[in-house]
């Protein structure tokens, strides 16, 4: 069988007295895009500086294709992008200055990089910014010549550190569409503290907390983790607490006001439509009705609970 695209085994690591990572375990063997989710100070830039053999681990093991990075960082490297939180971007250098820069780093063959820096520039959208100096370009297209950098050499693993933090909304889509297609035929890595980022870009799903992986599955078993279990409902003419109780599905019923109230409920998907149609037949005069969304910080803190309980 092939070796794992990557591999990480109990990596834990401290900067001075406390730990900011411990037992971190990880394997990843397909295409497409795998997102670390975290707080800020959760341990991702750590993990991923690790992975990417840019810092020491303290203890535990990174293998990527079957390489340490620990003691082969040459080959492990060739074999993997990054791009760090902060692009490491020369400024005086013109994108394919630079981007060639990166191949010979990358110790690529020389023959093959005019091609490669080709199809690179292609692939990211900055072919027209070749003789542009770094310095004159937006942060949107910055960031596209820093995912360029960590495909230059065509690893089969990308990792990316929060790509999206900083750009506004329309370089964030395209930067977005970018990592899609890049993944198309390797791994990504995406780390990012934006819940709705990973859900729209990821296959899968790790989150960690306090420097410890609180979940680990599919982005489609994390969804069925977070689904609402209450909803806020505002009502012209709401009837006794009994009379909403009779709605299937629904558990409790807590009035906020005398008109607006909280619904709790249990395995019932369609439970604004239930609601909304009871209202009608019944002339409770609904006004409003949205459903309850856990916060990231609460679904950290129901995770983080959890792995502490197993
Ligand atoms: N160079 C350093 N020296 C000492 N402590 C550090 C250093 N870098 C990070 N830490 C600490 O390690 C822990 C994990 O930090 P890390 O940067 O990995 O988190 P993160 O999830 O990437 O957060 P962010 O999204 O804010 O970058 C934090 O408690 C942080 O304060």
């Amino acid at each position: 069988m092939n070796n794992p695209i990557l591999k990480i085994e109990n990596l834990s690591h401290r900067y001075s007295r406390d730990w900011a990572i411990r037992n971190i375990n990880l394997e990843i063997r397909q295409t497409g895009i795998l997102g670390l989710l975290g707080s800020n100070g959760a341990g991702k830039s750590t993990t991923m500086n690790i992975m990417c053999g840019v810092l020491n681990q303290t203890e535990g093991q990174v293998l990527v294709d079957g390489v340490d990075m620990r003691t082969n960082p040459e080959e492990a490297k060739t074999k993997i992008g990054f791009l760090p939180q902060s692009a490491p971007l020369y400024m005086d250098l013109t994108v394919d200055e630079y981007l060639i820069h990166c191949a010979w780093l990358r110790l690529m063959d020389k023959k093959i990089i005019p091609v490669a820096l080709k199809e690179v520039k292609e692939r990211c959208g900055i072919s027209h910014f070749s003789n542009r100096l770094i310095s004159n370009l937006s942060g949107g297209y910055r960031q596209r010549v820093g995912i360029a950098q960590a495909i230059i050499h065509r690893p089969q693993l990308v990792v990316l550190d929060e790509p999206t933090n900083g750009l506004d909304p329309n370089q964030i889509i395209e930067v977005r569409a970018l990592i899609k297609e890049i993944a198309l035929d390797r791994a990504v890595i995406f780390s990012s503290h934006i819940l709705s980022e990973v859900q729209l870009l990821c296959k899968d799903i790790v989150m960690i907390e306090g420097g410890k992986i609180v979940f680990a599955d599919s982005i489609e078993a994390f969804n069925n983790y977070v689904e609402p279990h209450s909803a806020i409902v505002t009502l012209a003419n709401p009837p006794q607490k009994n009379e909403i109780m009779k709605i299937a599905g629904i558990t409790d019923v807590n009035f906020l006001t005398d008109n607006q109230l909280r619904v709790f409920f249990k395995d019932s998907p369609r439970i604004t439509e239930h609601i909304v149609q009871t209202s009608v037949i019944n002339g409770w005069r609904l006004t409003e009705i949205s459903l309850d969304k856990t916060s990231v910080d609460e679904i950290f803190a129901q995770l983080s609970n959890k792995s502490n309980q197993n």
